[in-house]
């Protein structure tokens, strides 16, 4: 008898929470569109839960990554949406996260909650990630009792990259420690199911997932967080506008594609491509007698 194949398992809150528990790793990778969401659908063709990438992260570098963006506070809740909206329809065994983008949040709960309701009802998303911390922890608490379950992101924070003087590595003092570590307490509180922590040191990104219950998903954070993220474009050497020093490219699509590219270029110029095979042809005594019909016909 076959053996059936056995459709894969749906990542939940509860198989995170369970990973962290058990030491397992877990993976996170940004996705933004149809094509990026079907590479980490793929990574469960032999597995579910606890196998593939975990959490895919609809985050807001998708203003860089896949529009061209210079800052990801360009990015409006409509285009999060459409992109959502691509992901979900391929993204079915991870949890689907996306940013709430710039400009909805600290405004007025309501603004972030309906924001949040949208990218659920509309996109498709599993939940939302806030950037933010004490200041924050209120509107995540609104935001989950609405029913959106929250991941928080605290350390470098890219929507306040203005505020911070750019995108710098975060808790370097005593002073900044002590405060990514407040607001980290403060989201845990507020009912967050995780944490991301971007560009800190790597004995804070550990203390951090000592002192907290929640899963831990660093960037530019260390080996002792309980999950790691990166951004797909950046790791696939398909984004080079910039290069922060926690990306490591594992394969390098874009030299690949670009490679690609002018190979089809120079194949039409020489007249290589298309081949016979190629093309739909049809034997030379047909066509000569379509031939003769044309011009007996043509006015
Ligand atoms: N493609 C992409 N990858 C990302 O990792 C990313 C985005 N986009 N957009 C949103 C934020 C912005 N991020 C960034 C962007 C740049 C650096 C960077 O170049 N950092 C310098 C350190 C600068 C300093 O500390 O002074 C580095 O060398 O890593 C870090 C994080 C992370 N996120
Ligand atoms: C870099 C990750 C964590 C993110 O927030 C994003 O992709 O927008
Ligand atoms: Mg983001």
């Amino acid at each position: 008898m076959s053996k059936a194949v056995e459709k894969p398992k749906k990542v939940t809150i509860g198989s995170l929470q369970k990973q962290r528990k058990t030491g397992s790793p877990i993976t996170v990778l940004t996705c933004y569109d149809y094509p990026t969401a079907l590479n980490i659908e793929h990574t469960h063709s032999n597995g579910g839960a606890d196998k593939g990438i975990d959490i895919a992260l609809v985050g807001d570098s998708l203003a860089f990554t896949a529009l061209g963006y210079t800052s990801t506070s360009q990015l409006t809740l409509e285009e999060m949406i459409h992109h959502c909206k691509a992901v979900t329809r391929a993204a079915h065994t991870p949890l689907v996260i996306a940013d709430i983008p710039f400009g909805y949040v600290g405004v007025s709960d309501e603004r972030a909650v309906d924001a949040a309701i949208r990218l659920v009802r509309e996109g498709g998303v599993d939940g939302v990630k806030i950037e933010g911390g004490v200041k924050q922890a209120s509107v995540i608490e609104k935001v989950v009792d609405a029913g959106v379950p929250v991941i928080a992101h605290a350390g470098l924070q890219p929507q306040r990259a203005t505020q911070t003087s750019g995108f710098k590595v975060q808790g370097k003092t005593k002073a900044s420690a002590l405060s990514i570590v407040e607001d980290c307490l403060a989201v845990e509180r507020a009912g967050a199911f995780a944490l991301l922590l971007e560009a800190i040191p790597p004995q804070l990104g550990s203390y951090i997932t000592h002192s907290l219950n929640t899963p831990t998903i660093g960037i530019g954070a260390g080996n002792g967080t309980d999950g790691q993220v990166l951004v797909q474009n950046d790791m696939l050497g398909a984004f080079d506008a910039f290069k922060p020093k926690f990306v490591r490219v594992f394969a390098d699509i874009g030299s690949v594609a670009n490679e690609g590219i002018a190979a089809y270029a120079r194949s039409v110029r020489a007249r290589e491509f298309p081949s016979v095979d190629e093309s739909y042809g049809i034997d030379q005594g047909k066509w000569d007698e379509i031939v003769e019909y044309i011009e007996r016909h043509r006015k």
